[in-house]
Order: structure tokens, then sequence, then C-alpha cells
């Protein structure tokens, strides 16, 4: 990417990586709606012009120089409320509905960064749409990945109602036991999620040139951890899925060449 697009990804980054430590970081003890509504109030100066700290002052800049919409943000901070109030999901819908607070957000900060190719033909909403299903494909996979670690914090970010339509219980999943049902269960969840990766790449391509190189770079990286999950025989309890740093050298020539399709080619 441009230098320009780089810094304003990067104080976006900060941004985003700084409202996750308030839930996840060393302070989350002192974590409580208060903390979330005094920084949405920091986030509103921001975007009026008034940073807080130099961190914020990197967004501020970045909000004079492209086109950013609040919305995103504070939806963002909505899905930290979500995280502190519950540790279940009963279904699908509502864990869509956090997975787009805590990434699908990302995807529609970003597009206005990178911009739409002036040669697409497709209309914005389809681009914006787009990044927004990666954020979800990269959340779903994040979940799946982690499945182990956030049950040792007594989580599970997995629709109860599916659980229960394969025979699996909270208990189960706490006892990290990989069984025939939890692959059953597992091979759905990898196949939505790829769902949502199949509807990003129809996007991507409509990305300004110079910012697709990254993009394809991610969806296939994060691609690549739902087959080691699957090379794992689904043990995503006990072993962490991850892509090796031959494999990812791999990505970038291959992701290279994706960048450089041309859009009217890339939709079908
Ligand atoms: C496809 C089109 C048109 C545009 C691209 C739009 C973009 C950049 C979408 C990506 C959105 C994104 C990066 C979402 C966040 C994904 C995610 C799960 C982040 C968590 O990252 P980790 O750092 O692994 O999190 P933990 O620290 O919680 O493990």
């Amino acid at each position: 990417m441009t230098e320009e697009r780089q810094k304003a990804i990067w104080a976006i980054y900060v941004w985003c990586r700084r409202t996750d430590e308030l839930v996840d970081g060393p302070n989350a003890d002192y974590m409580n709606n208060s903390v979330l509504d005094r920084w949405e109030q920091r986030l509103e100066d921001i975007f009026n012009n008034k940073p807080y700290d130099m961190l914020d002052a990197a967004l501020t800049d970045t909000i004079c120089k492209f086109p950013l919409d609040i919305k995103p943000f504070k939806d963002m901070i909505d899905g930290m409320r979500m995280d502190t109030r519950k540790s279940r999901y009963a279904n699908f819908q509502e864990l869509y509905m956090y997975c787009y607070c805590v990434a699908g957000t990302v995807g529609l900060m970003s597009v206005p960064i990178m911009g739409i190719a002036p040669e697409s033909c497709v209309s914005a909403q389809t681009v914006y749409n787009a990044a927004l299903h990666l954020g979800i494909g990269n959340q779903l996979t994040n979940i799946l990945r982690d499945v182990g670690e956030d049950a040792l914090r007594g989580r599970v970010y997995l629709p109860q109602d599916e659980l229960a339509q394969f025979g699996i219980r909270d208990e189960d999943v706490f006892a990290r036991k990989v069984t025939d049902q939890w692959r059953e269960f597992m091979k759905e969840q990898i196949r939505r999620a790829r769902f949502y990766f199949n509807l990003a790449e129809e996007g991507a391509s409509h990305l300004n040139k110079a910012s697709r190189w990254p993009v394809w770079s991610s969806l296939i990286l994060y691609m690549k951890i739902l087959d080691a999950i699957e090379e794992n025989d689904y043990d995503n309890l006990t072993k962490r899925a991850y892509v090796g740093r031959a494999k990812k050298l791999v990505t970038l020539p291959v992701s290279y060449a994706r960048a450089l399709s041309l859009p009217s080619l890339a939709i079908q």
C-alpha cells in the first residue's frame, strides 16, 4: 500500500487493539460499562478533532485524510460491551452479531482507506459487504482456532443450538475431548467460515490495485488456518492450528498473482 494508506491502517489497528485490550488486556479486571462509555466519548472527541493522546491523534489525522464513518467504531465498542455481558451465544444469529461488531467492523473501516478500483463495475455496497464478510470469516476462524484457549477462560464462542444438535455440551468442550461428534460439528463450522471467505473473495479484486496484495495475503493465510485445523484431525481443543513460515512465504507470490487479476475477470 502507499505510505499514507499504511499509516492510516496502522492508526485504525492501534485504536482497535486498544479497544480490545480494555476487555482482554492486563487491565481487563477494571473493565466496566463506564470505562467503555468513557472510551466512546473519547472516540467522539477523535472525530471532533480533539484527540486525547498521540495515538488518538494518529486516528484524527487519518479521519482528516480519508472519509471514515464513526459507526463501525461505535459498533466495535458495542461488541466489547457484548463480550463483557455474555459468555455464550444461543445461535448463529447471535454469534454473527458479535463477529460483525468485533471484526466485520474492521472491514468497513478499511475500505475507505484501501479505496475501490476506479475501473470496478460493482457498487460500493458490494465491496463493503465483501469487506464485512472477510471480517466475519476471520473472526469465525479465530474462534475455531482458539476454542481450547477460550474454554480455559470459561468462554464458548460457538452456537449453543448447533452444539446441542451434535450432542455436545459445554462440559464436553471444557473436558477438551475430541470425539467423532466434535469432528462432525467442526466440519460444519469450517464449512461456514469458508462460505464467508468465498463471499469476501468476490470483493477483494474490486479494491484499488495498490491495496489488493495485503488483503489477498491475509485472506489466503486465514483460510490456511482452517486447513491446519483439518490437518490436526479437528483437534482444536488441545492443539493450536498455525501456519508455518514456509507456507506463509509461499502465500506471498500466490496472493500477488491474485492481486494482479482484473476485477471483471475475478467476479466469476
Ligand atoms: C475484502 C475486501 C473488499 C476488503 C478487505 C477488508 C479487510 C481488511 C478486512 C479484514 C478485517 C479484519 C482484519 C478483521 C479482524 C479479524 C480478526 C479476527 C482479528 C483478530 O486478530 P488477532 O490479533 O489474531 O486477535 P487476538 O489477539 O484476539 O487473537
